[in-house]
């Protein structure tokens, strides 16, 4: 039998360790991914781009890795993990820890057909109070129009007795939810299935239909599918209240952006608050010079607690991966396949 020590490679930065906070509450995601050392040996991928990298995993370059951890960011050196990518991996490589709730930049179908199969892990749960809290900023932003401050905090609203609709009742959806009851909102949902009402927390659900024409704030927090892409668009618009407002922590590809962007110029609805956007980090001048929408450039998560709890979350999917055989969150799409 080979003693070569399964690797481990690391695909982007691990950030949180060196900042004051982190060293206040004695965390460190670098010890983390340091601790991985007991179970194989780290690697850092340091290819240049995606045809270096398809190259170098041809080439042998990576061979031997078992796990991999990842960064949203690192998309920039291997391109979206689609089947051109997932087929150019060596046979070794089983797990692909992914740091991020949303995995869009990844392929399940591919991963699921592969021969073995990469098992793909997600961040669900540890980014839903930062997210949260931050659709509710540009919720209350983008109602109270704080944006063009003194002159139009004159003609803004206030959130109590305001119906929130939430088009994707998940983690984040729901902890929105609860915080938005303490504003004195009421909620309506529509999701792929009614949940059982201790999850809905009181919130009423509705069709898609319903959602559009009935909510005050239509906050997106589903996944980014091929199915949810441009899920809003001009006729989705079209129905919405024309006081309404659109919030959007999901991803920018929910919504038809230039659609989005006629509708606020049309007046069709009222305003919108985003974190994401279409082609980030690009963002459509129509929504940048347009007073009545709130923005935020993708900081959903950003505080130093998340960020180290999503980084000690993808250590420990690798870590299970290497001590069980199985990813701790593995993706829905592969959870009868682990
Ligand atoms: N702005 C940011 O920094 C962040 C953005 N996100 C984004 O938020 C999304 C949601 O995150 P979580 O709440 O953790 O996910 P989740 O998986 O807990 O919830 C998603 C919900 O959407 C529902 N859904 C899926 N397709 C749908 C459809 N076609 N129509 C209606 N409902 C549908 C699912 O049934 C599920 O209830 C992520 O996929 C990610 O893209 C997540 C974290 C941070
Ligand atoms: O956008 C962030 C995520 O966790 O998804």
């Amino acid at each position: 039998m080979s003693d070569t020590k399964p690797k481990i490679l690391l695909l982007g930065n691990i950030d949180h360790s060196d900042s004051e906070s982190a060293r206040l509450t004695v965390v460190s995601a670098h010890k983390d991914w340091e601790s991985l050392s007991s179970l194989g040996e780290l690697v850092k991928a340091e290819s240049k781009d995606r045809e270096s990298f398809i190259k170098d995993c041809k080439d042998g370059k990576y061979d031997g890795v078992v796990a991999a951890y990842r960064t949203f960011n690192s998309i920039s050196m291997t391109g979206r993990f689609d089947e051109e990518l997932v087929n150019a991996l060596p046979k070794s490589w089983k797990y692909l820890s992914h740091n991020g709730a949303g995995y869009d930049q990844i392929d399940p179908e591919p991963c699921s057909k592969r021969d073995p199969p990469l098992f793909v892990s997600n961040v669900p749960t540890a980014v839903d109070d930062a997210t949260a809290d931050t659709a509710i900023f540009l919720m209350l932003g983008a109602l109270r129009n704080y944006n063009p401050a003194i002159k139009a905090l004159r003609q803004g609203h206030d959130p109590q007795g305001k119906v929130l609709g939430v088009l994707g009742m998940g983690g984040i959806g729901r902890n929105m939810s609860k915080k938005a009851a303490a504003f004195g909102m009421t909620t309506i949902y529509h999701n792929r299935r009614k949940l059982d009402d201790e999850k809905a927390g009181g919130a009423k659900y509705v069709s898609f239909e319903d959602l559009l024409k009935q909510s005050d704030v239509l906050s997106l927090n589903l996944p980014l599918s091929p199915k949810t892409k441009h899920i809003i668009g001009v006729e989705q618009l079209k129905m919405m209240k024309k006081s309404a407002i659109v919030v959007n922590t999901a991803r920018g590809a929910v919504i038809d952006e230039a659609a989005l962007v006629e509708a606020l110029e049309n007046s069709t609805i009222a305003g919108a608050g985003l974190d994401v956007f279409e082609e980030e980090p690009k963002i459509h001048p129509g929504l940048v010079k347009n007073e009545n929408v709130f923005l935020l450039p993708h900081m959903g998560t950003w505080t130093q607690e998340t960020q180290y709890k999503m980084e000690r979350w993808v250590i420990d999917n690798v870590k299970s991966a290497l001590e069980k055989g199985k990813l701790m969150s593995v993706i829905p799409e592969q959870e009868s396949l682990q």
